[in-house]
């Protein structure tokens, strides 16, 4: 039974071609250019959701399974038998493309921590949450006891079953308890009991329970089209044409209803203007707004930027290069060894980052011009140059050869400088440019037992050439800082001769552990953003509080 099943508008336009179609073709006096027209008018409705389903991304194994249980399932027994408070149709679970549609939201927003009021049988809440990062956490709020149970064995078999926390009972009454905890969501789906969308609504929005920027999502906001059909009884059409009245006309936020089944409206807040608050008691600066209304992690940003890190290919460079590219900037790889530079770049590809491998040994003043010609005939610019390739040699000084001296200089230092006044020209004529070396802790403390006087000295010289080209070139866009690692867990440190010492490391260091390169990538985006424009000369020091001890 066709009328049965519909449950949104297009379900019923459906519904209702086919019986003006049936009662067509059952009359003959009916004008051919009628029939032929009603049939073009079913064609396209009742081919749509198909469509939809068929372009959009295919549900998850898990999801399917979800949604094959869920209308395979006996509600109306399950009922009978006192099982669940209320009847629950099999029509109210989201399905495949709203569930895709979600999903894609919480990517997205970024979210991190969604709510979902009305959680049924679960397929919103695993459509969203396989969209979840790792950590990521979503509350589902559900009245009937019995489908928590229902779905816990298929959350259990989906990898991203465990970021979803069911919360059973009123979700008016969860609503109150998270606001109470001081909880916020950074996406909110409300999908429940018609009649109390308004009080959640409310509820979120004065109660800060949807944090900055969030996302409020409503399911049903066409409600099988009686929101604006003259002759609605249904009191859920009514409830809900009385709550989009509502949004629409609320100042504190902008929305758009989407025609997606049943309908969904996505809700933001309006951001702040002054001509909103009569009383005028916002101090509208830079600090409220943003400078150049960005807020603080938005001038972290790097979109536009082009870059190069030195000893890109793998390590603490290769670590940069991501993280530089992750904030939106172009990177070209520069590396001795080509193929591990190729490598790195392939990697960036594939998240989607534009990049380049050079090979480039900057020891050689020759390379190092090459670099930064290739970077400029390709991408036009350099605002932010990484001088990170280094070199470490151990051996007592009273042993170490010119040789060990001049070869550690030449790509520590040597190189840097070649690279910073080659990068530095570029950028003093741009007029703006960061430039990032990487000096190491051993330019503060003489790090022990392995003994390294050319390296430990050459990165002193690391951190006064950063001093000096960041004071004489900041008063024309230039800045100059550099990042003075720790220990860093990487292949080189687990040689033959450096493993034994591993442990000693250790108890000198209050972290605990030694540095991840992952450990340095905030700092690296940091000094390459605009946020850190009025920092230069600096050595920031990440060692886990190594050099205090
Ligand atoms: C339309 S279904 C939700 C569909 C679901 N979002 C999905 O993705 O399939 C509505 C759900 O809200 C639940 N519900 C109704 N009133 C509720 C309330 N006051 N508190 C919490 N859940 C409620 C119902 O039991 C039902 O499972």
């Amino acid at each position: 039974n066709q009328s049965a099943l519909s449950d949104t508008p297009l379900e019923f336009i459906v519904e209702y071609l086919l019986k003006a179609k049936e009662i067509a073709d059952r009359n003959a006096s009916v004008p051919e250019e009628l029939r032929c027209n009603l049939q073009k008018a079913l064609d396209i409705a009742s081919g749509l959701d198909m469509y939809l389903e068929r372009m959009s991304s295919p549900e998850s194994e898990p999801l399917a399974e979800l949604f094959k249980k869920t209308v395979s399932h006996e509600w109306n027994k399950v009922y009978e038998d006192g099982k669940t408070m209320f009847r629950l149709p099999k029509e109210c679970i989201t399905g495949h493309v709203e569930g895709q549609f979600l999903k894609m939201l919480v990517h997205m927003s970024k979210a991190r921590k969604v709510l979902e009021i009305g959680m049924f049988t679960g397929y919103g809440a695993l459509s969203m949450a396989e969209a979840l990062p790792e950590d990521g956490q979503l509350i589902a709020c559900e009245i009937e006891p019995y489908l928590k149970d229902f779905v816990q064995p298929v959350f259990d078999k989906s990898p991203h079953g465990k970021k979803i926390t069911v919360k059973v009972g009123s979700a008016m009454e969860s609503l109150k308890e998270f606001a109470r905890a001081g909880e916020q969501f950074d996406m909110v789906f409300i999908d429940a009991d018609k009649n109390n969308y308004l009080s959640y609504y409310t509820f979120l929005l004065d109660n800060n329970l949807l944090r900055m920027d969030g996302v409020l999502c409503v399911d049903n906001a066409l409600f099988k089209g009686t929101v604006y059909l003259n002759d609605t009884t249904d009191q859920n059409g009514l409830t809900l044409r009385e709550f989009n009245q509502f949004v629409a006309s609320d100042p504190r936020v902008e929305q758009v209803v989407i025609p997606l089944r049943d309908g969904v409206t996505i809700i933001r807040r309006v951001p702040y203007s002054p001509e909103m608050d009569a009383q005028n008691t916002v101090t509208y600066d830079e600090v409220f707004r943003g400078v150049q209304g960005k807020t603080i992690l938005s001038r972290l940003r790097l979109d536009g930027k082009v870059a190069y890190v030195t000893g890109a290919g793998q390590g603490i460079g290769r670590a940069f290069a991501h993280a530089l590219g992750e904030a939106g900037a172009k990177v070209a790889i520069v590396d001795m060894d080509k193929g591990k530079a190729e490598r790195v770049t392939q990697e960036l590809g594939l998240k989607g980052i534009s990049s380049m491998a050079l090979a480039a040994d900057i020891s050689k003043p020759e390379d190092v011009e090459k670099m930064i010609d290739s970077i400029i005939s390709k991408w036009g610019a350099v605002h932010i140059a990484c001088n990170n390739a280094g070199i470490n040699m151990n051996s007592a000084s009273e042993d170490t050869s010119l040789s060990e001296w001049d070869q550690t200089f030449n790509v520590n230092l040597r190189g840097a400088f070649m690279c910073c006044q080659a990068a530095g020209r570029v950028m003093l004529k741009q007029g703006y440019g960061k430039i990032i070396n990487t000096a190491s802790m051993a330019s503060l403390i003489v790090p022990h037992p392995q003994k390294q006087l050319a390296y430990n000295t050459s990165k002193a010289g690391v951190v006064k050439l950063t001093q000096t080209l960041g004071t004489e070139w900041i008063d024309r866009g230039v800045r100059v800082n550099c990042i003075s690692p720790g220990i860093v867990d990487t292949p080189l440190i687990h040689s033959e001769s450096l493993e034994p010492l591993l442990q000693r490391w250790l108890s000198d260091i209050p972290a605990g552990r030694l540095a991840q390169v992952t450990d340095l990538q905030a700092a690296v985006v940091y000094l390459a953003s605009e946020a850190s424009d009025y920092m230069t000369g600096h050595n920031l020091v990440i060692e886990g509080g190594q050099s205090l001890w």
